[in-house]
């Protein structure tokens, strides 16, 4: 699927070529948030094998000192590529290491905030674009250990810090910059005007990447792949993720589209119901719900191990698609149309830029169940719409497609479901217990008008007894933990400081409603070293 149908052929691309700093994908949010498109690729991608021509290329900062034995180094073609080449940090390091600079260690790492001084140069007015606008100071957030200790030939200083003496450089007709701060976090004052005046000044980028042009772009994009008679099938869950691209699909092939929700008995309270109600009826997706939920239940008896469960369910999900993936194609075969050829997935873009690190895949904490992941040996192919957007984008896509509000900024919820949020074995009996808590959790949590703050909450049941008093009896039951978590990507995570008010009434009310119950507590862990769901 290369060439005239991928989005770095419709769009300005700007290159980053990431050399594992903890910043990378923040230097993509913003330049997508200027309005341009941009890539990110491990900084030892070869030139000669890049699908498209960037309009720039940014090189990011790194772990690593330029000196290391190992440090990572760009394909030097890069710099034949004779676009403006924008290095952070490590990045500027780079450039230097390649146009003869000097590269040295600092007497004093310097991390933390800085004032940078502009020095402009009226003889060689390009060198002044990358600071245009800005005053005679500027507050830079700096984090590194080695600096230049002198400019490579042509280069002149643009900017200088009371430490660093070439805190920035600019060529004076090559169109490359380098600047030791990090532009890309927000304690760099000025960050986002120097990134936009590269993109849009510097490499004359368009800032046409909008929700509003993507979706045109991709629903014909998406034709263009499936031809006029193809036909796709996608699971879809009713999270955020899958509903929006299922309605991407819906408006780009309509009823050739088949959505699959499968029941797999430990979904949320009434929830195939409403997400069938949302997605059949009110955006017209074509949308089959599965009662599979005695099959997944069934295979869950005795199982306690939260990986044994989440392989079960994963597997079960596969199973379940395929016979409904053969049964649609059975049934569409007298219309006269193709075989199902595709699959839809909901991947995002940092699960790409997971996948495709410098750094690598990171350890394995929790094996994600991920439905079309599995497929492996099917003959199926993947068609990801969403492949390049970040979860904020898509809630964004979704409002323009005119996604209900509930679904578009719906807390995610995990494929496995309660099934790892029942400790210990899931029974029907603790599936329903949970259930029941975690509908009044989220109802309360929504009365409060606390949902759209919380990035994710769910109740939890904990099979420990304890002992309590009702109605002057004595009772031993189980506990229900409360969890709501604030989350830019939930790789890391602050508990929420829920209102006492707030938890008083929603403990009164699980207590009161919920047999089996008369305790709650309220999880007040981080991630790390917590996770978000109890396994
Ligand atoms: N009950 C289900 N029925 C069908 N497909 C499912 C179900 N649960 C999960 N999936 C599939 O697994 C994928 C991964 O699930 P995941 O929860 O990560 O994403 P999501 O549900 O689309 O969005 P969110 O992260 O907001 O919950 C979904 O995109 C969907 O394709
Ligand atoms: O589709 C999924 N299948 C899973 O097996 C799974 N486990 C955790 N999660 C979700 O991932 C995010 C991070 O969760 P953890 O901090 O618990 O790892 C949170 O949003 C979790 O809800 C899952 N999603
Ligand atoms: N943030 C960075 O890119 C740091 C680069 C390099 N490790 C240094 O200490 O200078
Ligand atoms: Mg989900």
């Amino acid at each position: 699927m290369e060439g005239a149908t991928e989005v770095h052929s419709l769009y300005d691309t700007v290159l980053i070529l990431d050399f594992g700093s903890q910043y990378s994908h923040l230097i993509t949010r913003r330049i997508r948030e200027i309005g341009v498109y941009c890539e990110l690729l491990p900084c030892t991608q070869k030139i000669d094998d890049l699908h498209f021509q960037p309009k720039g290329v940014i090189f990011s900062g790194s772990p690593y000192s330029i000196s290391d034995k190992d440090a990572p180094h760009v394909d030097p073609k890069v710099f034949d590529l004779n676009v403006p080449i924008l290095g952070i940090c490590y990045g500027l390091q780079e450039i230097s290491r390649n146009k003869g600079g000097k590269i040295g260690i600092c007497e004093r790492r310097e991390y933390g905030r800085a004032q940078l001084r502009i020095i402009r140069h009226a003889e060689h007015p390009f060198v002044d674009k990358l600071f245009q606008g800005l005053d005679d100071t500027s507050e830079v957030w700096m984090s590194h250990g080695d600096h230049l200790d002198s400019a490579p030939e042509g280069f002149r200083v643009i900017g200088d810090t009371t430490t660093s003496a070439f805190a920035a450089v600019a060529h004076e007709t090559a169109k490359t910059f380098g600047i030791q701060f990090h532009p890309e976090v927000t304690h760099s004052k000025d960050g986002k005007r120097i990134l936009a005046n590269f993109v849009l000044d510097i490499c004359g980028c368009e800032a046409n990447w909008t929700m509003a042009s993507f979706i045109d772009k991709e629903i014909e994009r998406i034709r263009n792949i499936v031809g006029p008679n193809g036909q796709v099938v996608g699971a879809v869950s009713g999270g955020v993720d899958s509903t929006v691209a299922a309605k991407l699909m819906k408006e780009a092939i309509g009823d050739r589209f088949h959505a699959i929700l499968v029941d797999n008995g430990v979904m949320r309270y009434k929830e195939c119901q409403n997400v069938k109600a949302i997605l059949s009826d009110r955006l017209g997706i074509n949308l089959d719900v599965v009662d599979a939920s005695d099959l997944f239940l069934d295979r869950l008896v005795g199982v306690t191990d939260p990986e044994k469960k989440r392989k079960i369910i994963g597997n079960t999900f596969i199973e379940v698609f395929e016979s409904e993936a053969a049964r649609i194609d059975n049934e569409t075969k007298q219309l006269g149309r193709g075989k199902i050829d595709f699959l839809l997935q909901g991947t995002l873009y940092p699960d790409v830029i997971e996948s495709i690190s410098f750094k690598g895949p990171s350890a394995t904490i929790k094996t994600h169940h991920n439905v079309g992941g599995l497929l492996e040996n099917m003959r199926l192919k993947l068609i990801e719409p969403l492949r390049e957007l970040f979860k904020d984008e898509v809630r964004a896509l979704g409002k323009l497609l005119q996604i209900d509000d509930e679904l578009v900024w719906r807390h995610p919820f995990p494929g496995p479901g309660i099934a790892i949020r029942v400790l210990g074995e899931v029974t029907r009996t603790q599936v329903a217990i949970a259930r029941a808590a975690d509908h009044i959790y989220i109802e309360e949590i929504k009365n409060a008008g606390l949902y759209r703050q919380i990035s994710q909450a769910y109740a939890a049941l904990l099979p420990v007894r304890s002992v309590g008093v009702m109605g002057d009896k004595r009772t031993y039951e189980q506990v229900i933990a409360l969890r709501a978590v604030e989350s830019t990507d939930f790789m890391t995570a602050d508990w929420f400081p829920m209102p006492y008010d707030v938890l008083k009434h929603i403990s009164n009310r699980i207590i009161n409603e919920v047999k089996g119950v008369n305790r709650v507590v309220y999880d007040v862990s981080s991630k790390p070293p917590s996770t978000i769901e109890w396994e």
